[in-house]
């Protein structure tokens, strides 16, 4: 189990409203948001925007409104093709001076002409530092109520995230990412301090489950959990929950957003992680030997 090393931070989650079919809105909303939030004091060191921010959340959109993200380490101004989403991004991180985890937007990849849901991570010199494509495809069928098939145009990602910054690790899922409790595991036994994850769930599942699953990652791994969700949009054909939280290592919900556009500020503090390690200390009490087939993953 790698130990946790990490400096208080303070985080904000962006919870935008006023998002439309017009990408070019949809940048302008961000861009002011990520302002406002780096401008404010105490200033945070990590800013987040929300899950499939730039186009509709709708399965028809997504190659429509997809772009090329460039590769892993590459800089401001590089030369490498890449989408107006992305180097608004990098300009929203240099100008704010903030890293940014850009929430997710439809990533057209060139060889395969497949389609992911894509979180960026930029630091903040712009540069891209990491890169997640959702790896758990939101398909579900609650009749009458809630359906949904990202797979119909969506390709899922097959690696885990983590990104190192001055404050810690940091640990990346995309929404129903959060249902699959071994990538929290998994990260949190690489020593990350928080998992974060760009979210948009709806009216049906958001009231069954969004805090719960929050507490459980939580506790079970000792880490922050944080989900960042657009505002509701009335006119919308999917309806995002909203409810952009943060939950500390010991389960309590930090800060919680209604459904209302707002930005949500929370100090990530290291020691409530390590007094909450110490005082119930199951990081060290995992009994591999009992449950070897889980073992391989998690030493
Ligand atoms: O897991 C859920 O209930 C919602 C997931 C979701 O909305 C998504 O993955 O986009």
């Amino acid at each position: 189990m790698a130990q946790i090393s990490a400096k208080p931070f303070r985080l904000a989650l962006l919870q935008l409203g006023s998002l439309s079919a017009s990408k070019a809105n949809n940048i302008k909303v961000a861009r002011a948001a990520v302002q406002a939030a780096a401008t404010s004091s105490p200033k945070p060191q990590l800013i987040v925007l929300p899950e499939i921010w730039n186009s509709p959340y709708a399965v028809s959109s997504f190659r429509e409104y997809s772009e090329k993200v460039p590769n892993v380490g590459s800089k401001v101004d590089s030369g490498e093709e890449e989408g107006e989403t992305i180097k608004a991004l990098r300009e929203m991180a240099r100008s704010s001076g903030c890293w940014l985890i850009g929430g997710s937007i439809p990533q057209h990849e060139e060889s395969t002409d497949n389609i992911y849901n894509t979180c960026t991570v930029y630091d903040p010199e712009g540069t891209l530092v990491a890169i997640h494509q959702k790896v758990h495809l939101f398909d579900i069928d609650i009749p009458g109520r809630q359906t949904f098939k990202e797979s119909d145009t969506l390709t899922g990602g097959k690696t885990l995230t983590t990104f190192d910054t001055p404050f810690g690790k940091i640990g990346l899922g995309i929404c129903y990412d959060i249902r699959f409790p071994e990538m929290a595991q998994i990260a949190a036994r690489q020593g990350v301090v928080a998992m974060i994850y760009p979210a948009a769930f709806n009216i049906t599942t958001g009231p069954m489950h969004w805090t719960l699953l929050q507490r459980a990652r939580a506790v079970d791994n000792q880490i922050y959990i944080a989900m960042c969700s657009p505002a509701r949009h009335p006119e919308a054909s999917y309806q995002a929950y909203g409810h952009s939280s943060v939950v500390n290592p010991l389960g309590d919900v930090v800060v919680e957003a209604g459904h209302e556009p707002t930005t949500l500020y929370a100090d990530i503090d290291t020691e409530l992680l390590a007094t909450t390690r110490k005082n119930l200390p199951v990081t060290v009490q995992r009994r591999f030997d009992v449950y070897p087939d889980v073992a391989a993953n998690f030493k």
